[in-house]
């Protein structure tokens, strides 16, 4: 809210004169003079009419036209280059000054050294340091001088808070009044030796400082290790870090603890004034505020964490959380803002490697042995039910997943922790972070991949079917291929996709396959095309696979939703299942799943351990504890997801497919 000097006319001018308006109707204003008012004003005004009467507030700027540009010195760089060529001895010099002077930052610097030197001959200055209080004054007079409508509209606006604080902004604008005062320096604040000291006064606010500390262990000097950004340090603009602190309020820290310094930061009332010497070779922050956001794939609390340089500064997270990293420069701690917490100010967060280098330190040696691909035969198939008329509909796909069997003999403990530390893993990279973006999926795009897992036996094909029975319009499930025989009242298509061995196992070679297995000598499975088919009729393929597959359509191309069906605790999982009914038909005959006390357990300590190695995968955790609420919840993740108010933060791999070189920093691990 500065004017020109020569054009000196703002809004305070016009409030000023707002008195003398009130009861004037516009229209005794001549359209010249308005043409020009309106030339010369910003487009900032708004217009108030009552009865015929109609008063216009101006807030803004009355500009003067802009002075004739001073010549481009960017296009002074071209003659430099093309004389420089004759300079420059070796072609290595030529190409180095010719990519330092194209450089785009240089040419940036150039226009904003224009643009600041073009401001600056316009002498800007403002016409009136005290609109706030004038304002007041003018609202205070005129409450007690008419009853008008427009006088109380006047004063309404003059008393808004908005109006006021763009009033005061002005004011402090006007009056260069940008930082607290400081006091005089005192003149033994200079030693000798410190030819470079800087007294800073930052005014005390409930905010923490957004600063830690630490002592140099060879010159026992106390430095500041961290600013947080978005913290007060950081917003301040005046502590850097490197920077040595000499004296807080007055007082000397030298030989002082930096856990001495704390009471002294609290016990300062008002004002926090520090003594610095500033950093010699301080980096600029500023310019390196990273847009990089990941997923954390474990679990953190600073409060556990005997190595966090300062707890209160660390971001506590859980595995899923969505951490937008702004500072990532210190090897071992990097700088984050927890992204559901909507806090500006960033805290402390292991960095990759510092987190790669404590897993590497706890993790078993079992997970460092290769992966041992397992023969389609060796329990990948488990038993094959067939689908079964559901209301009158018959639902392809509706069967007994391939997933682990239920019955597998590998029930104790270790020998589940075998059989999954195995098959499961598709790296051996710890669990760190994994790079995501934002991504709202297209209207038009109603297609979409749900993949649901969980432990043999959880309800995920119950909970597959009813979904399926509540809207057959908007959800289907892939067709599976079988390499056995069609049965009476089987439809080829419909509820297999019937072929030969020879076409099974080609298929197999072409990888068309996401999970494939054998039973009683025949193959089982479900193919990538499939679940195309389903997508390309608009329609929401459901999709139930071992954990281990998800991976093959963990893909930018399918965008997968994927659904972690849990089971609740054993107590509960007692009541609710001993005497559960099969899905499907009730003539089938195995019409009851029946499970034993071995089978609950084992159903558990299944659940925690795809949690604890596909976790980060899930997009949503559902515990099937009542069936029907286990539904009604699926239902709402489903619709919510395909409604436009929720972002999906998708690796950025899946984004960025193309550009795989820009995931280098952060490859994304499954
Ligand atoms: N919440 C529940 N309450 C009671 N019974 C349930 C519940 N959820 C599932 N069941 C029953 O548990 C049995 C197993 O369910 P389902 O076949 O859907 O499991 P699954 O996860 O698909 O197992 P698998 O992969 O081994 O086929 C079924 O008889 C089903 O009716």
């Amino acid at each position: 809210m500065v004017s020109n000097k020569n054009h000196p006319q703002c809004i305070i001018g016009r409030v000023a004169t707002l008195s003398a308006w009130l009861g004037r109707n516009s229209s005794t204003e001549s359209s010249t003079v308005r043409r020009k008012r309106r030339r010369r004003t910003r487009q900032c005004r708004w217009t108030a009419c009552r009865r015929g009467v109609c008063v216009q507030y101006y807030v803004g700027v009355w500009c003067a036209p802009p002075p004739p540009p001073p010549p481009d010195a960017c296009r002074l760089l071209s003659p430099v280059m093309s004389g420089a060529g004759s300079h420059a001895d070796r072609e290595e010099d030529y190409r180095f000054l010719h990519s330092m002077l194209m450089e785009k930052k240089l040419h940036l610097l150039f226009k904003i050294h224009e643009r600041l030197r073009r401001f600056e001959s316009r002498c800007p200055s403002a016409v009136q340091e005290h609109a706030a209080s004038l304002a007041s004054d003018l609202a205070k007079d005129l409450m007690y001088q008419s009853q008008k409508d427009e006088v109380k509209e006047l004063v309404a606006l003059l008393n808004q808070a908005l109006f006021k604080s763009l009033l005061s902004v002005h004011d402090a604008v006007a009056q260069k009044d940008f930082q607290p005062t400081l006091p005089p320096i005192p003149d033994d604040t200079l030693e000798e030796e410190e030819d470079s000291v800087k007294l800073v006064s930052l005014v005390k606010t409930k905010e923490p400082l957004g600063a830690t500390i630490k002592k140099d262990q060879s010159t026992g000097a106390i430095i500041v290790a961290r600013i947080m950004q978005g913290g007060a340090a950081d917003k301040s603009g005046l502590i850097h870090e490197g920077d040595e602190l000499k004296e807080v309020n007055g007082v000397s820290l030298e030989h002082r603890k930096p856990k001495e310094i704390l009471p002294l930061l609290a016990r300062s009332q008002s004002e926090i004034k520090f003594k610095i010497v500033p950093a010699f070779d301080r980096k600029d922050v500023s310019s390196n505020k990273a847009k990089l956001f990941v997923r954390a794939l474990f679990d953190y609390d600073p409060g556990e964490d005997p190595a966090v340089p300062c707890k209160a500064a660390a971001v506590a997270f859980k595995r899923g959380d969505v951490l937008q990293v702004v500072s990532a420069e210190d090897d071992v701690w990097w700088q984050a803002r927890l992204l559901r917490d909507g806090r500006a100010r960033a805290g402390l967060i292991p960095s990759q490697q510092l987190q790669e280098r404590r897993v590497a330190l706890q993790r078993p040696e079992a997970l460092f042995r290769p992966r041992r691909e397992k023969p389609p035969d060796e329990g990948q198939a488990s038993e094959d039910v067939d689908y079964g008329a559901i209301t009158g509909i018959h639902i392809g796909g509706i069967r007994r997943s391939f997933r682990l069997g239920k019955k597998s003999s590998l029930t104790t403990d270790a020998a589940g922790s075998r059989r999954w530390s195995a098959g499961m893993h598709g790296s051996v990279c710890p669990p760190t972070y994994i790079e995501v973006m934002p991504y709202h999926s297209p209207p038009e795009d109603r297609g979409r991949l749900v993949v649901l897992v969980g432990p043999s036996g959880v309800g995920v094909n119950e909970l597959k079917r009813r979904l399926l029975i509540s809207d057959p319009d908007r959800y289907g499930v892939a067709v599976p291929h079988t390499t056995r025989e069609r049965r009476a009242r089987e439809a080829e298509g419909v509820h297999y996709h019937f072929v030969s061995v020879h076409a099974f196992e080609e298929a197999v070679l072409k990888h068309k396959f996401i999970e494939y297995g054998r039973h009683t000598g025949q193959y089982y499975g479900t193919s990538l095309d499939s679940v195309h088919q389903v997508l390309a009729k608009g329609k929401v393929c459901l999709l139930d696979v071992h954990p281990s597959k998800i991976k093959v359509v963990y893909t930018s191309e399918f965008k997968p939703h994927v659904v972690f069906v849990k089971p609740p605790c054993v107590e509960e999982l007692r009541l609710t299942r001993r005497r559960a009914e099969a899905p499907g038909d009730p003539k089938d005959t195995n019409p009851l799943r029946i499970f034993s006390d071995q089978d609950l357990e084992d159903m558990g300590a299944q659940a925690e351990a795809i949690d604890s190695q596909y976790g980060h995968l899930f997009d949503r955790v559902i515990i099937n504890s009542d069936m029907a609420a286990a539904l009604r919840e699926l239902r709402g993740d489903l619709e919510r997801t395909e409604g436009e108010e929720d972002v999906r933060w998708v690796p950025a791999e899946w984004i960025r497919s193309l550009e795989r070189r820009s995931c280098g920093r952060l490859s994304s691990w499954i």
